[in-house]
């Protein structure tokens, strides 16, 4: 039991928001979910990456990616600009570092949705921040909603499958893991480990 001196108050519990991570293999759901989440609750602050892929139809930038060049990409990690990043099937990927700081100073719940070689550069950096893995109901569920998503070639399909195996290899690495089995139940599952309802 905390025993506190005579006459002063006790310690709140920290009550600020901590950055959490979302990640899971291509294709599980995770902008599904968080598009979801956010809808309700706004105030969830989404990290906006920066990335070499191509936008697919209908990406904004600015507000799905910072679509960037090659060299663009180069001078973000060669200035540090990157909290992390990491190649991802063919493309790189990284979370603006200044913007994540900036609100998490704020007081503001923070996500990034990235994958699993970020999420380990995150749990490097900030080791308190929060680890969340999404997983699918099963592999044949997550090669359904990959392939069904239409976005991507079979080739390309074929080398985010090969991440997903690695990906799902490393879930005992998170703190904790949600199966996306229904958009609306996990939606909820990831605003309370977000401390936010
Ligand atoms: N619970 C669910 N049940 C059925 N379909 C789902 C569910 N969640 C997401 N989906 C569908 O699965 C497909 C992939 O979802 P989404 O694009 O959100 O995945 P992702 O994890 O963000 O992928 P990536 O990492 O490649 O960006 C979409 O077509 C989406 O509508
Ligand atoms: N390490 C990082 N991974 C990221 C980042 N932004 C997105 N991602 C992950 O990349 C894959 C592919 O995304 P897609 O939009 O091309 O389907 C997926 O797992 C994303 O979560 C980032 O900044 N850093």
């Amino acid at each position: 039991m905390a025993v506190t001196p005579r006459g002063t108050t006790p310690e709140p519990p920290d009550a600020r928001p901590r950055l959490t991570v979302l990640s899971g293999p291509s294709g599980v759901g995770k902008s599904t979910v968080v598009a979801h989440m956010r809808k309700e609750h706004p105030e969830v602050w989404l990290s906006v990456s920066a990335t070499t892929r191509r936008p697919r139809p209908g990406e904004q930038h600015g507000v799905h990616y910072f679509f960037v060049t090659d060299d663009e990409m180069d001078k973000l990690i060669a200035n540090g600009e990157l909290l992390e990043w990491a190649e991802f099937a063919g493309n790189r990927y990284g979370t603006p570092r200044a913007a994540v700081l900036e609100r998490l100073e704020a007081g503001e719940p923070v996500l990034l949705e990235i994958d699993l070689q970020g999420a380990r550069q995150v749990r490097g950096s900030m080791p308190e921040a929060q680890l969340v893995f999404l997983a699918p109901p099963s592999w044949e569920e997550l090669v359904r909603r990959l392939t069904g998503r239409g976005t991507e070639p079979p080739e390309v399909i074929a080398r985010r499958l090969d991440a997903a195996k690695i990906e799902l290899a490393a879930e005992p690495e998170f703190d904790e893991t949600l199966v996306n089995t229904s958009v609306e139940d996990v939606a909820r599952e990831l605003l309370a480990l977000m401390d936010v309802v």
